[in-house]
Formats: C-alpha cells, sequence, structure tokens
C-alpha cells in the first residue's frame, strides 16, 4: 500500500523548485524579491522560525534582511522600523514574527506594515479581502493546508470539512479558504458542544487547537483526510493537535508534525514574497 502520509518537506521542496525558477527569470531582468523579518526579544521557537525564513530564502534567491530587536523596545521605535522598511525599495514583503511581548499592541503593529508589502496576510485589509473573495495575500498556513489537501489528488468541492480552532491566523481564513473551494464547512471551538461527533462528520479535518493529541482515532470518520496544525512541545519533543500514532490507520491521509503543516507555512511565504515583488514592478 502506498503511504497515506502526507510529506509537507517533500511538497515543499517540489514548490520551492519552481519558485527558484520563478527568482532566476526575475533575476535576469535585474529584479530581485527581497524580505524583511523583524523579531522582538528572544523567544527561542520565534528564534528558529525566523532562521529558517531567512535560510528559506537565501536558498532560492530571495533577498533577505533580519531585524532582531531587543524584548525592551518600544512599540514607537517598533512602528518606526515598519515605517522605515515601508518605504525601503529593496523590501517587498514585511513581516513581524509573533508573538510579540505583552506591552507591544500587535495589531497595531500589522496594520502599519503596508497591505501591499504584508506577506503573511494579517493586514486588516487583506483579511478583509479574504472575507469578501477579493484577490489579498493568504495567511500563509491556511494556504499551505489547502496546498497539502489539493496534493493528495482529492478534492475539497462539496466535502465536509471540519476545522478545530477559530484563530485569525489559521482557523478561520482556513474555514474561509475551504469555503472558496465549495467545501461545507463547521468551524469548532472550545465551547462546541458533541466536539467528537462533529469531527466524526468531516471528511477533511483540520486541528488548530494547540492542544496535544486532542484529536484521537475514535473521532475521525473512516478515510478522512486529517490536517494537522498543532505545534505543542510535550517534554522536549514536537507533538500535533492530532494523535497520529492512533489516527493514521483511520485516515485516508494525514499531515505529521514535524513534517507535514511547518515546512508549507515557510513556502507560501517565499511564494507570497514572490508575488509581492512582482507587483511592485
Ligand atoms: N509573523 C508570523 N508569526 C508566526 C507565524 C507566521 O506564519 N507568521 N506562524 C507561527 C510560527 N511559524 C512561522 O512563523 C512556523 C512554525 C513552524 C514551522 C515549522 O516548519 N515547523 C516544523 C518543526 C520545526 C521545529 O522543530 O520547531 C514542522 O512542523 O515540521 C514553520 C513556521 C507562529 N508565528
Ligand atoms: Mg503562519
Amino acid at each position: 500500500m502506498m503511504s497515506n502520509i502526507i510529506d509537507g518537506k517533500q511538497v515543499s521542496l517540489e514548490i520551492r523548485d519552481s519558485l527558484t525558477e520563478e527568482v532566476k527569470k526575475l533575476q535576469k531582468q535585474d529584479i530581485q524579491p527581497g524580505l524583511a523579518v523583524v523579531i522582538v526579544g528572544s523567544d527561542p521557537a520565534s528564534q528558529t522560525y525566523v532562521r529558517a525564513k531567512a535560510k528559506a530564502c537565501n536558498n532560492i534567491g530571495i533577498y533577505s534582511e533580519v531585524y532582531e530587536l531587543p524584548e525592551e523596545i518600544t512599540e514607537q521605535q517598533l512602528l518606526e522600523k515598519i515605517d522605515e522598511l515601508n518605504s525601503d525599495m529593496r523590501i517587498h514583503g514585511i513581516l513581524v514574527q509573533l508573538p510579540l511581548p505583552k506591552d507591544i499592541n500587535e495589531q497595531a503593529v500589522i496594520e502599519r506594515i503596508s497591505a501591499d508589502k504584508d506577506v503573511d496576510g494579517f493586514h486588516i485589509l487583506n483579511a478583509g479581502k479574504l472575507l469578501v473573495g477579493q484577490d489579498s495575500y493568504l495567511p500563509c498556513t491556511p494556504a499551505g493546508c489547502i496546498e497539502l489537501i489539493k496534493r493528495t489528488g482529492e478534492t475539497l468541492e462539496g466535502k465536509h470539512v471540519v476545522v478545530i480552532g477559530r484563530s485569525n491566523i489559521v482557523g478561520k481564513p482556513v474555514a474561509l479558504l475551504s469555503l472558496y473551494e465549495n467545501a461545507t464547512v463547521t468551524i469548532c471551538h472550545s465551547r462546541t458542544q458533541n466536539l467528537a461527533e462533529i469531527v466524526k462528520q468531516g471528511d477533511i479535518v483540520i486541528a488548530a487547537v494547540g492542544r496535544p493529541k486532542m484529536i484521537t482515532a475514535d473521532m475521525v470518520k473512516d478515510g478522512a483526510i486529517v490536517i494537522d496544525v498543532g505545534i505543542n512541545r510535550v517534554d522536549g519533543k514536537l507533538v500535533g493537535d492530532v494523535d497520529f500514532e492512533q489516527v493514521k490507520d483511520k485516515a485516508s491521509f494525514i499531515t505529521p508534525v514535524p513534517g507535514g503543516v511547518g515546512p508549507m507555512t515557510i513556502t507560501m511565504l517565499l511564494q507570497n514574497t514572490i508575488v509581492a515583488c512582482k507587483k511592485s514592478v
């Protein structure tokens, strides 16, 4: 039997190969896409992600700058840095690594990024465009989830997609993207009654709650596609929101953690940065 485990790293490599070709084409016209990554403080996980983003840029020929700002920086200073990057011609995409220190207003910082450079797709204008179905930068993790589902060869059309989690970064946008693929969508959350019964109706289950192994085999329909967005650290090990070992025998396809959705988040960021660059010329 062919493996039913979706290899997010492999899919990422395939997409990054074609992105590399696109960057080469741009370079022939003396154009190079540029990304600025801003990180505040020294959270080790955030540092890992930022390093991974810079390295991924470097690998495919995107110019990148990383700004490591101290924990004590004021919101005003951070906003000034963003203003500077907004008017920097070499920079087509700007992202501020989240979470930010608690004294800084995250939404105010995101809103300061020019919507044209908002390659995370978190700016209110891009979120609003997504809601009404206009062309916008898609948030990277949700876009990565949809791409992984499509690459199984299955379609979302007419399927029941059950999303667990309602964050602005994953749950809500992935529900909208599923809707635009003509899926029937249910969003579950911490107040949902009969969660297990609802998840069991899902032809496609997308778990984005941040609770280790909360989706167990008894909750999953035979043959469902299971996409695990969770990244939980338990005793120094990464585990998803899905009990992978149990659920993999029931699912038609399933993403592992690590090596599933995570790498796709960065791949979609690269793609958005190239799009931002092309739009600017
Ligand atoms: N400004 C943003 N902040 C955050 C985002 C985001 O998209 N934009 N998403 C997450 C963190 N994140 C990217 O920033 C991210 C998380 C995980 C991975 C990843 O590749 N994970 C690997 C495992 C890596 C590890 O060992 O820790 C995997 O799942 O295989 C990439 C990006 C929150 N903040
Ligand atoms: Mg993301």
